[in-house]
């Protein structure tokens, strides 16, 4: 039954049950030893909250603003390539998906992605100048983990950042997203909103990502799960769970693993 899946993890392990081995394992799978894609989410889960009592959570407002779009929720669905679309029930069921995430998003987003697992690996800085130069869109870089690269973006005018280990499918041992995103933050000072995604399961993961900064967070394989799963319902439900996230979040309610090494000093 619909309502009987509560949770993200949930809805994967019956994605698993129902999806044909190869598309689950191209959709859930990694690079190589796995280390980042485990690490993506396990570093969510080393980070604790810092609850606060008594505050007044009866009215919550969730809605924020993202590039210019005012939305009903900090979360955005990542570009997730058409190779699994191979089946003509996936064709269906991703445009669905697409349009039950505009009626949550409560916008229709003109920024275009980039962004693809066969892109030409001799992209570079210049191409984005050569970008900025051709289009008035705004202009987001995914799979952002250093914050010098972060500098570079901002020196080609780039409009955002999403903080991406693209789900750990490519170069494995690259970092855990959630655990670099601070240090991006600070390197952008605020000049232009950072995102995040990788590893996104539950709504507190979305509080510990604003908690650090982001401006909004990003899910890939937990729409794909849910689409699996329940159709269209089940994107909706996905991401009206994820929403379980509240307003006025800051730095103090969360404590990384570096804080707890520095208390300790
Ligand atoms: C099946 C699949 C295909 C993907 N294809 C692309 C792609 O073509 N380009 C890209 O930038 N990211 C791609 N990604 C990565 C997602 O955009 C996103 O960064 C990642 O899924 C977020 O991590 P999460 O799945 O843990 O939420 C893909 C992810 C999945 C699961």
């Amino acid at each position: 039954m619909a309502d009987e899946v509560v949770n993200v993890n949930e809805f994967e392990e019956i994605a698993r049950r129902v999806l044909p081995k190869a598309f689950y394992d191209f959709v859930a799978g990694g690079a190589e030893d796995k280390h980042t894609l485990k690490e993506n989410v396990e570093a969510f889960r080393r980070m604790t909250i810092r609850p606060r009592v008594l505050v007044d959570v009866s009215r919550i407002n969730m809605s924020t603003t993202i590039l210019g779009y005012n939305v009903s929720s900090p979360l955005m669905l990542a570009p997730t390539s058409r190779h699994q679309l191979a089946h003509p029930e996936g064709e269906v069921a991703t445009a669905r998906a697409a349009a039950a995430s505009k009626v949550i998003m409560g916008t229709e987003s003109n920024v275009k992605a980039f962004t693809d697992e066969t892109f030409d690996a001799s992209l570079n800085w210049k191409d984005i100048s050569w970008l900025r130069s051709i289009t008035r869109l705004p202009i987001l870089v995914k799979g952002i983990l250093a914050a010098e690269d972060a500098i570079k973006a901002l020196e080609v005018g780039i409009d955002g950042i999403i903080v991406s280990n693209h789900g750990a499918r490519q170069l494995d041992y690259s970092p855990a997203t959630i655990s670099v995103l601070e240090e991006i933050v600070h390197a952008v000072k605020g000049e232009v909103p950072v995102f995040m995604d990788g590893g996104v399961r539950r709504g507190t993961d979305i509080f510990k990502a604003l908690a650090l900064g982001a401006q909004a967070v990003v899910i890939g394989r937990p729409v794909i799960y849910g689409l699996a799963a329940r159709g269209e319902g089940g994107v909706r439900m996905v991401i009206e769970m994820l929403k379980n996230a509240v307003k006025d979040i800051t730095r103090h309610y969360v404590m990384t693993e570096r804080d707890r090494l520095q208390s300790k000093i």
